[in-house]
């Protein structure tokens, strides 16, 4: 039962190490990769110390890029993604997320946020197939076109690579009490609200 993490994460030392220190009481036989996007603040030092193994791109690249970066350095066969900023979490939402694969039940599952809180478990009750947290197998990862230019449309084009084949089989987990800070909480209102559109704008290239 082995398992690759895969922590995308830029300018996250407010909660990278909570992440990974949940991550090291999963039961899996697991490595650890945070991929420091770019990163500016401390995020590269935290992560290490919290033990995970650090891939540090030296320029930000975005979101699809900085995942298939890490995967590239993944051991396993079945990766699970997380999140770097999330808060709640516990080593229960990582077994929800990995067993379907696991079992063999599903090739891909998306964590879906519930009793977080309200704002963070609403944005995903409309659009789960956008969440960060997911398993699914790395052969089928690596055959999705354009990961790199996808930035924060990656989820959406995973998602639509599954939905493109009737052999593909997606379970969604709830994940609850967990959640994440929001841009507006990580960057300040204005910032955040324009990181956000771009955000959706990078989503809707890659909605089909
Ligand atoms: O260029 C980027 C933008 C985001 N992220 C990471 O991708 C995850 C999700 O991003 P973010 O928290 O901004 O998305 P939100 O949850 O606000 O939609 C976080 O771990 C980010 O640090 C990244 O690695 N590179
Ligand atoms: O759920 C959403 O609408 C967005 C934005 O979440 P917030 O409004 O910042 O809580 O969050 C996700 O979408 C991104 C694109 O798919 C993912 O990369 C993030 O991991 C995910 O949190």
């Amino acid at each position: 039962m082995s398992v690759s993490v895969i922590i995308p994460a830029y300018n996250e030392e407010r909660t990278i190490t909570e992440v990974v220190q949940v991550v090291n009481t999963s039961p899996y036989n697991q490595d650890i990769i945070v991929v420091s996007d770019g990163s500016m603040d401390n995020t590269t030092t935290v992560a290490h110390q919290a033990g995970a193994k650090v891939l540090e791109l030296p320029e930000n690249i975005g979101k699809g890029g900085a995942m298939k970066a890490g995967v590239q350095e993944a051991k396993y066969e079945i990766l699970l993604f997380l999140d770097a900023d999330l808060i709640g979490l516990r080593k229960e939402h990582i077994q929800s997320l990995v067993e379907p694969i696991l079992d063999g039940n599903a090739e891909m599952t998306v964590g879906v946020f519930e009793k977080g809180r309200l704002a963070t478990d609403f944005a995903q009750l409309i659009t789960p197939y956008l969440s960060g947290q997911r398993a699914v197998l790395k052969s089928i990862f690596l055959n999705v076109s354009e990961l790199e230019a996808s930035r924060y449309g990656v989820e959406a084009a995973l998602t639509q690579h599954f939905r493109n084949s009737t052999s593909l089989r997606i379970i969604e987990v709830l994940l609850p009490d967990l959640t994440h800070l929001m841009k507006e909480e990580k960057l300040g209102l204005v910032k955040g609200f324009k990181e956000r559109m771009k955000m959706y704008w990078e989503i809707a290239k890659w909605v089909k």
